[in-house]
This record gives structure tokens, sequence and C-alpha cells, in this order.
């Protein structure tokens, strides 16, 4: 199985009883729900009885989800949460609520951007770092209590094949020096998610965590951030669906927990993180210094007391 291989191939080793399962009575939090990989795996979830909170920047947009997801599934059961996710403020606000109002199984952090000018959020943040890195981090730390209560309880972080070209980089988060390239940028963010769900792999050993690869999906993401990579791929891109296979796998089947914490997914398989004789692997230092400074970082957007 090449990292481009098509859906329609990997799939012919999957398992169809892996996804025969009733969720009903877990809950689930998606963010980015309301397109693309995210909006499938909510339905996916959905479909079998769980209670999903999607987790979504704009409201109109997500009603609209919302209702495609209740009227297409008949599942009641799913909420929505208007968080920005690259708004580390608000990202910690949301959490802290939510962690005194509902229970929590499955999180999944599938919001995801690629800003290909250095765009600076409210509070002079990097976008990409803001949504990818920090956001991811904060939302994660922040609602571990609450997974951590519950039985068979799983994160799952949607990174990208393309964290491949990276070599973890922790010296210049911000993007602040040299050129700016927006795809790197992205890929460097991946990168730092496989290196986080290592590192909480090894910290929090009663939560499963698993990093994956979605393989090239046709969704907003993929025709706006990256239209020239659309136009020569767009007859061999998969569904939104078939993006979101392996993230479903991951968060509903028994299989999936039965394999180690911390590894990096496609295709319902655990995958190398580095290219063959590829020069990215990183000092353990360095990706402990990435999760101080990511700690750092959140606590400084953090204004309630801890606990409360
Ligand atoms: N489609 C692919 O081929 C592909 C390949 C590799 C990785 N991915 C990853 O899959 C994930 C989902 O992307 P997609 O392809 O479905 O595209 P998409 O644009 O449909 O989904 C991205 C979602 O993230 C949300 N989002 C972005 N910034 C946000 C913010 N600040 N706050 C809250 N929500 C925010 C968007 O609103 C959107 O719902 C992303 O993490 C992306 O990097 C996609």
């Amino acid at each position: 199985m090449g990292w481009w291989g098509g859906y329609e191939s990997a799939s012919k080793h999957f398992n169809p009883a892996d996804m025969e399962v009733d969720v009903a009575g877990r809950s689930f939090l998606v963010t980015g729900a309301n397109s693309g990989i995210g909006k499938a795996t909510a339905k996916e979830i959905a479909r079998r009885g769980g209670t999903v909170h999607l987790v979504c920047r704009n409201k109109e947009r997500a009603e609209v989800a919302q209702e495609e997801i209740v009227t297409e599934t008949g599942n009641q059961n799913i909420f929505l949460h208007i968080v920005d996710i690259s708004n580390p403020k608000e990202v910690w606000k949301f959490a802290e609520k939510f962690r005194n109002q509902h229970k929590l199984n499955v999180l999944i952090n599938n919001a995801g951007c690629m800003v290909n000018n250095r765009e600076l959020t409210e509070d002079g943040l990097e976008k990409n770092f803001a949504t990818n890195t920090l956001g991811t981090y904060i939302l994660t730390t922040a609602l571990l209590p609450l997974l951590g209560k519950e039985a068979d309880a799983r994160v799952i972080t949607v990174s990208s094949g393309g964290m491949l070209v990276q070599k973890l980089n922790i010296s210049d988060l911000q993007s602040e020096n040299g050129t700016f390239d927006g795809t790197m940028v992205y890929a460097q963010n991946k990168r730092q998610q496989v290196v986080l769900t290592e590192q909480w792999a090894k910290a929090h050993r009663n939560i499963h965590f698993s990093v994956m690869h979605p393989g090239w999906a046709d969704t907003p993401a993929v025709r706006s951030s990256m239209p020239d990579f659309y136009e020569k791929m767009k007859n061999s891109l998969r569904t939104e669906a078939q993006g979101a296979d392996t993230v479903v796998w991951l968060a509903v089947s028994a299989e999936a927990t039965k394999l180690p914490s911390g590894l990096f997914f496609q295709d319902r398989q655990p995958v190398a993180t580095h290219l063959p004789l590829a020069s990215t692997h990183s000092p353990l230092e360095d990706e402990e210094k990435l999760m101080a400074v990511l700690e750092e970082f959140s606590q400084n957007f953090r204004s309630s007391l801890p606990g409360t």
C-alpha cells in the first residue's frame, strides 16, 4: 500500500464487521464538523447512535450541517457549539464550560487550515499554528480530565501525509523567519500533531490516542487552499466519506484500540511516521520542548482558575 494508494484497493482489506457497532450512549466531539471529512465523520457516528457535539466556527453553516445530519440519520442527539479553534481564549472557555455540562468518550480534532499567506489572529498568533497546533493542544489538554473519567476514551487527530516532508522544528513556531510557505507551515503543524499524539500517549495511559492521514479527499479545503493540486488530482481524489473512513474506524471500532496508543494511521492501518531514509527524525528533547512551549502558550491564554 503506497500512501498515494486509492481507497478502492485499500478497502479490499477492510473488515466491514469492524464498523457494525452501536455507539448509543457514547459521546463524541468533532471539530470543523460543518464540512468535508468532519461532517462525514459526524454523520457516520450519528448513524451508529452516538451523541455528537459539532464544534464549528460559523453559526449559519453549522446549523445547516446539523440539520442535514439529523435529517439523514434520524439521530436527534446532535449538538452545536460555536468556537473558533484559532482563538485560544475561546477554546479554553468552551472546554471548561463543556467539562461541567457533558460527558465525553471520544474527541476528534479535525478542524484544520492551510493559510497561504502569513496572517495573524487577533492575539497576534500565526493563523495556521493557532488553528492546527495550539488550538488542538488546548482543546485536548482541557478535555483530558473529562475523557479520563470514561471507559474506552479516545482522541483522534486528523493530520496529513504531507507532514512526512517535515522534521519537527521548534525554533520558529510562528513562522517569523524567512519566506513564508503556507504548504510547508501546514506540513510542519501536521508533524507537530503527530508528535503531540505520541507525547500524549506516553503521558496518559488511560486514554487511547491516534493521529491519521485521511488520504487526499475532495473537500472545500483542498479546492480552496491547493487549487493547482486540485486541478491535477480532481479525478482521483477520494470522496469526503472515504476520507472519513479511518477517522470513524478509529472512533468507533473495537479493533482500533487493540493496537497501541500513539500511532499514525492510514486506511485503518498503522503506518510509519517517517519516509524511508528521511532525515525527519527529531531528538526527544525537541519533542518534550514542544510540549513545554505549547503549555506555556496555552496558560497565557487561560483566564479562569484550574478546575473551575
Ligand atoms: N481533504 C484532504 O485531502 C486532506 C488531506 C490531509 C489532511 N486533511 C485534513 O483533514 C481535516 C479536515 O479538512 P477537510 O479536507 O475536510 O476540509 P474542510 O475545509 O471541509 O474542513 C475543515 C474544517 O475545519 C474548520 N475550521 C478551520 N479553521 C477553523 C477554526 N479556526 N475554528 C473552527 N473550525 C475551523 C472549517 O470550518 C471546516 O469545517 C483538516 O485537518 C485537514 O488538514 C485533509
